[in-house]
């Protein structure tokens, strides 16, 4: 078997279209959709990612907000960037760029961050709203992994789901997306503690690889047919090395490609939070 892709790049693209739609329609109620970003210190990855998410609100019409900080910027620093965005009126939405540089502390600055313009889904409100079913923001990462399967036709309602990792952007989350109503799966969360990962894999339906671990996921860990998700980046001679080992190619039914799988669908669901915030607020 060659499993068939899960192309996020091309389904980003997709629903990048659809966004543009509903930013005009929003635009013609004289609402301009903002995102504001917050980059602290110089990490080339961060400032990729950053860079990214700005060039994606230009595609759609959303209005970019970009607030940078030096390495040597304190605590108080970025909290005060985080007041000045909650209270501007042209921001709908904003994240700040994780992980933050040594020293500082990201739980209190999500804290202060007004939870009705969280972007990325994972302030404490946002977690607590997904975790009692109450309409709000949803992580970008987790979001676009069941948008990656939904828009590919891979069965949830009943499936075995297996999540590797348990990261605060993925794994802690994802879980209780996948077992709404909605999506109807069933979840196992491993991490580095569980004693025998192959023995859960084997029997999943869908795995969803967020270790950080470059080829965790190997061939005899997987049952044929399966849906495998690779959401690891870490990094050899400047390329990009998965969580999943290449020859799980042969015996998956789909695998998302690294890169080119969920990375762009992190992106276009930030994208979808900030006019699903939008339209809240317009009451849509
Ligand atoms: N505040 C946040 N910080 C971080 C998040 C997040 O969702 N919110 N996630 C990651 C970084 N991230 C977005 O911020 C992100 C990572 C990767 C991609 C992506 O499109 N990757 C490409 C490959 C890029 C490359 O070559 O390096 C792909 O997968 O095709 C988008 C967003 C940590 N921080």
């Amino acid at each position: 078997m060659t499993a068939q892709i899960l192309d996020g790049k091309a389904t980003a693209a997709a629903i990048k279209s659809e966004l543009a739609v509903r930013v005009a329609a929003l635009k013609e109620r004289g609402i301009v959709p903002g995102l504001g970003t917050v980059l602290v210190g110089d990490d080339p990855g961060s400032r990729w990612y950053v860079n990214g998410k700005h060039k994606d609100c230009a595609e759609v019409g959303i209005a970019s907000i970009q607030r940078e900080l030096p390495a040597t910027a304190t605590q108080e620093d970025v909290e005060n960037v985080v007041r000045e965005l909650n209270a501007d009126p042209a921001c709908t939405g904003y994240i700040v760029q994780l992980p933050l540089p040594k020293g500082l502390d990201p739980n209190p600055v999500l804290e202060l961050m007004d939870p009705d313009k969280d972007a990325d889904g994972l302030h404490p409100t946002s977690l607590g709203r997904l975790t009692l079913g109450i309409r709000g923001p949803l992580p970008c990462t987790p979001l676009g992994i069941v948008e990656l399967l939904r828009r590919h036709d891979v069965q949830l309602d009943g499936a075995e789901v297996v999540v590797v990792g348990r990261g605060v952007t993925v794994g802690r989350s994802i879980g209780l997306l996948l077992t709404r109503r909605t999506e109807n799966a069933t979840v196992t969360l491993c991490h580095t503690g569980t004693r025998d990962l192959g023995y859960h894999l084997r029997k999943a339906d869908v795995v969803v690889a967020a270790a950080g671990v470059p080829h965790l996921i190997k061939p005899e860990d997987i049952k044929a047919g399966a849906a495998v998700l690779d959401v690891g980046v870490s990094r050899s001679e400047g390329k990009i090395v998965g969580d999943v080992h290449p020859g799980v190619a042969e015996v998956a039914g789909w695998i998302s490609p690294n890169p080119g799988g969920v990375g762009p669908m992190t992106r276009a669901m930030l994208l979808n939070n900030i006019v699903e915030a939008a339209e809240r607020r317009a009451g849509v």
